[in-house]
């Protein structure tokens, strides 16, 4: 039987008090890959926020991972996200410190401890996205795309039961977004489950998949022919 990662049923999603998505009905299943489109302000990232625990869920019903939105609490929103990776437009990663340093500061503050196993899960999610050889280099040192494969690293890190997404390739060139979506497209095939909000519709082309569109305050799927 498929398991459900994310059940949402009659949502609505709010920015404050505006109503931004009305009556969202959403389901991802585990080790699906699931775009997020609409132009811009139409709700995307207000809904990758309402399930990470940023935007409190008001109305409806949702789970995540196991976690009940509508009666998250405040000092639950730490456990939901270790059980989630996200990743963002601009990277997010800390300047002052090198890769390995980055990565090390999330494993700490998630509560691992032994430092062979800290420095081998490093390791193993430095070498999924290419990158093991660079654990010693600052952000600045590395190019947007090293920079985003770092990030996906990072999320990697607890292996989270889904990978919310928030237009990871939008700060990067055609060539680069395509390299970084090999890196999403080998986790999925490995079994991760990935939400995916782009504008990028090059990519949706190249690697189709299951594609839900935000228009006019609906959130509904988007069925791609085949050419
Ligand atoms: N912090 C905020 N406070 C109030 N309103 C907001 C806030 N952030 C976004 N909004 C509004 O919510 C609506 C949806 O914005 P959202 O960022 O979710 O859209 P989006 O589809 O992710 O856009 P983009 O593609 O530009 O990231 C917009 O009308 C926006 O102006």
């Amino acid at each position: 039987m498929p398991e459900t990662v994310l059940d949402l049923n009659g949502v609505d999603i709010f920015q404050r008090d505006n109503l931004i998505l009305k009556n969202v009905d959403l389901q991802i299943e585990k080790g699906e890959f699931v775009y997020l489109i609409g132009k811009t302000g139409s709700g995307k990232s207000s809904l990758m926020k309402t399930l990470y625990g940023d935007i409190p869920l008001k109305k409806g019903k949702g789970s995540i991972v196991d976690f009940d939105l509508a009666r998250l609490r405040e000092r639950e929103i730490p456990h939901l996200r270790r059980k989630l990776g996200i990743v963002f437009q601009d990277f997010k990663l800390l300047p002052d410190r090198t890769v390995q340093d980055n990565l090390k500061f999330v494993l700490k503050a998630t509560g691992w401890k032994d430092k062979k196993q800290m420095q081998a899960r490093m390791d193993e999610v430095l070498d999924k996205v290419g990158m093991k050889t660079k654990g010693f280099k600052y952000p600045h040192e590395l190019s947007g795309g090293e920079q985003q494969r770092v990030a996906i690293a990072r999320a990697l890190l607890n292996e989270p039961e889904l990978i919310i997404a928030d237009e990871p390739t939008g700060n990067l060139d055609p060539q680069t977004s395509v390299e970084v979506m090999e890196v999403l497209q080998t986790i999925n095939k490995n079994g991760n489950t990935i939400l995916m909000a782009t504008h990028d519709y090059a990519l949706i082309l190249k690697y189709p998949s299951k594609t839900l569109k935000c228009d006019d305050g609906e959130i509904f799927e988007v069925v791609q022919r085949a050419v």
